[in-house]
């Protein structure tokens, strides 16, 4: 293991600069996206469909931008991935393993595949199964695991060469509430020595370890810096109010409703407007999913209004 001071001496910038990905149909998935990204975890955060998986790809190198640079320590990497590869760990949205090999069996594979042999890759897998919590699972197959257990030896495995970038694409679908805070915890270690890409859709995965956050939709940037920062645009634009369950159908074509939890008293909603929606409306502190969902909509909205012109 490096040790902490050479680690961070080392430590280098990932710069996404005006990048580009259009596939072979014409569909332009990541639109001119830059950024910069030094050390802690940015939660890159969006819908469906947004271009977090094609952007993860080409900073991954799987895939090359159609236009713009990535650099890395101020090398480009697609031309010299190299560099980049030896420091990467990447969890892939769609990870997928060898069903007949035992979770030991498969990382010390893939260990090879990256360098590691001997004593310090059984050491370093030993370690990866421990932090996983996987160290008693022995030979049992990996297609008689649990998506879940899956999952977690993806996370094993991203993590094999001590990466200084580690990049996940929606690591914790198929996690149980346990799991998943159990990963969001190692991540947000992780996150103190390295840069640490979390891709999701996930608000409260962003929530619990992000200090930085990316919005993209529709291949787009749509906002960069702080959670805190995101959420304070959207003061004084949050109403709760409790509707009958007869009427919420009116009330969600009318007006954007982030949020209904079926209360004995009706429905307890919660309406992003400028103006209290109706009478009896409260304001209330907005929070993340309130911020988010106001940006991607009101991005959504411009989009199709520029369509319909
Ligand atoms: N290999 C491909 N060929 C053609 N189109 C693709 C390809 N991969 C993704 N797309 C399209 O690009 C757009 C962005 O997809 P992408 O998977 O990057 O988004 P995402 O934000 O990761 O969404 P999700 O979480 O649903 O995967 C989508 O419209 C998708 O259909």
């Amino acid at each position: 293991m490096r040790n902490a001071f050479v680690r961070l001496e080392s430590l280098v910038q990932l710069d996404i600069n005006r990048v580009i990905k259009t596939y072979r149909e014409g569909h332009r998935a990541v639109d001119d996206v830059s950024l910069r990204v030094g050390p802690g975890v940015l939660g890159l955060l969006g819908p469906n469909g947004a271009g977090k998986s094609s952007l993860m790809r080409v900073l991954a190198t799987i895939t090359r931008p159609t236009a713009g640079t990535v650099t890395w320590d101020g090398v480009d990497v697609a031309r010299h991935p190299d560099g980049l590869r030896r420091v990467l760990g990447y969890l892939p949205q769609d990870f997928g393993v060898y069903p007949n090999l035992s979770a030991p069996e498969f990382l010390h594979y893939l260990a090879a595949a990256k360098g590691l042999s001997g004593r310090s890759a059984r050491a370093r897998v030993q370690e990866l199964l421990n932090l996983v919590n996987l160290a008693d699972v022995g030979r049992r197959p990996l297609g008689k695991f649990s998506g879940g257990m899956r999952q977690r030896v993806g996370i094993a495995q991203a993590l094999l060469n001590d990466p200084l970038l580690l990049i996940v694409d929606e690591p914790t679908v198929g996690l149980d509430p346990e799991e998943r805070m159990r990963f969001r915890n190692l991540l947000g270690d992780l996150g103190s020595d390295r840069v640490v890409i979390l891709s999701t859709h996930i608000v409260p995965d962003v929530e619990a370890v992000a200090d930085d956050l990316a919005i993209l939709a529709g291949g787009r940037l749509l906002h960069r810096g702080p959670p805190g920062d995101l959420v304070r645009a959207a003061d004084g634009q949050v109403w709760e109010l409790v509707v009958q369950a007869a009427d919420l159908s009116a009330l969600r074509d009318r007006y954007e409703v982030t949020r209904a939890v079926r209360t004995p008293d009706g429905v307890r909603v919660r309406v992003l407007h400028p103006e209290a929606p109706a009478h009896g409306a409260v304001a209330v502190p907005p929070d993340l999913e309130d911020a988010y969902v106001r940006i991607v909509r009101s991005a959504g909205r411009i989009a199709t209004s520029a369509v319909a012109r």
